[in-house]
């Protein structure tokens, strides 16, 4: 395997009357994180799954590092995969599950001891499994994918359930990894979450691609929808003066306006210009919840 790149090309699954997945492609690079992100039913889980050869596709294929997951020889040095909420035998303490896991894969016993203290477990390593918390889960599902030390990690809905201060820890361990050079592909439907995490996105619907790229790049996209909010006493003066200039203005509910058609130093200059006093003068971005819901209208119905 070479660089961890993972490539899906025409990726379909069809279950009896389900089109689950249906003719997807698209890359995850080496070195960021990937948020793969989709409305419920969308696919997300279906695709991962076909990546991992858990499932096999109707069609298509997906490769990690050129291979596919089933020709790898020692997929646990290559792919760690979190695929839900992890699962120890329940009277085992988190350290003994990882060395059970470490001596099945022929990997070093003592590597259960470093990525036990990699996701900061360390304190409940003698703790049996069934008293461990959801964020504690986690961690440990998170310990038993990096046993391998893979360049590539596979994550399915790694944040649910986890409190702030857990999907904090998450965010900031994932990064890490990328930083390290490692394939972090990240599924999710926490789109404010993944606004924090990503650096590319791929968003599905339907089973289908609706956008990838960088976080920036699919916002920008979107751009279009950026619109002014400016605070002023003279609201008449103002209005008049900008639908002079092609702007379009309307309430914004909280006394302020929000202008569209034209850019903040538009708003400025041309407020300067008519001697109109201004309190307020901010760009607002569509956030990637807004950027999401439009991408996938009509296509987010639960299936
Ligand atoms: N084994 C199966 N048999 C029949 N239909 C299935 C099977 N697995 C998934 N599906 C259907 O395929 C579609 C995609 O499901 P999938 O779980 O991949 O979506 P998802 O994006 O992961 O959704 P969620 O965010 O809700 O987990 C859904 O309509 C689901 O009901």
């Amino acid at each position: 395997m070479s660089d961890g790149q993972i490539v899906v090309s025409g990726l379909t699954k069809h279950y009896r009357n389900v089109r689950a997945v249906d003719n997807l492609s698209f890359t995850v690079e080496p070195g960021r994180v990937t948020g793969f992100l989709g409305p419920n039913g969308a696919g997300k889980t279906t695709t991962l799954r076909m990546i991992l050869n858990l499932v096999t596709p109707t069609a298509g294929a997906a490769t990690i590092g050129g291979q596919r997951y089933a020709d790898l020889a020692e997929p646990l040095r290559h792919v760690g995969a979190v695929l839900e909420a992890s699962s120890a035998h329940k009277g085992r303490t988190g350290l003994n599950h990882l060395r059970v896991v470490a001596a099945g894969a022929g990997l070093p016993r003592q590597r259960a001891d470093e990525v036990l203290a990699m996701v900061g477990l360390t304190p409940a390593a003698k703790r049996k499994f069934k008293g461990y918390s959801l964020g504690m889960r986690q961690r440990l599902g998170i310990a038993t994918a990096m046993l391998g030390d893979p360049k590539v990690l596979i994550l399915d809905e790694p944040a649910n359930g986890l409190d702030p201060e857990g999907i904090r820890w998450m965010r900031d361990f994932l990064k890490s990894l990328a930083a390290q050079g490692r394939t972090v592909l990240v599924s999710s439907h926490l789109l404010s979450e993944m606004q924090l995490l990503a650096d590319d996105l791929v968003i599905i619907a339907a089973g289908q691609l609706i956008t990838q790229g960088p976080v920036d790049e699919v916002m920008g996209s979107m751009s279009g929808n950026t619109q002014v909010r400016v605070r002023t006493p003279q609201a008449e003066a103002l209005t008049g003066v900008l639908a002079a200039q092609q702007a379009t203005v309307t309430p914004g509910g909280d006394g302020a306006l929000l202008v569209t058609g034209v850019d903040a130093p538009t708003v400025g200059r041309a407020a300067l210009t008519a001697g109109v006093e201004l309190h307020e003068l901010t760009t607002e971005r569509p956030d990637l919840e807004r950027v999401f819901l439009d991408l996938t209208a009509g296509k987010a119905g639960i299936r």
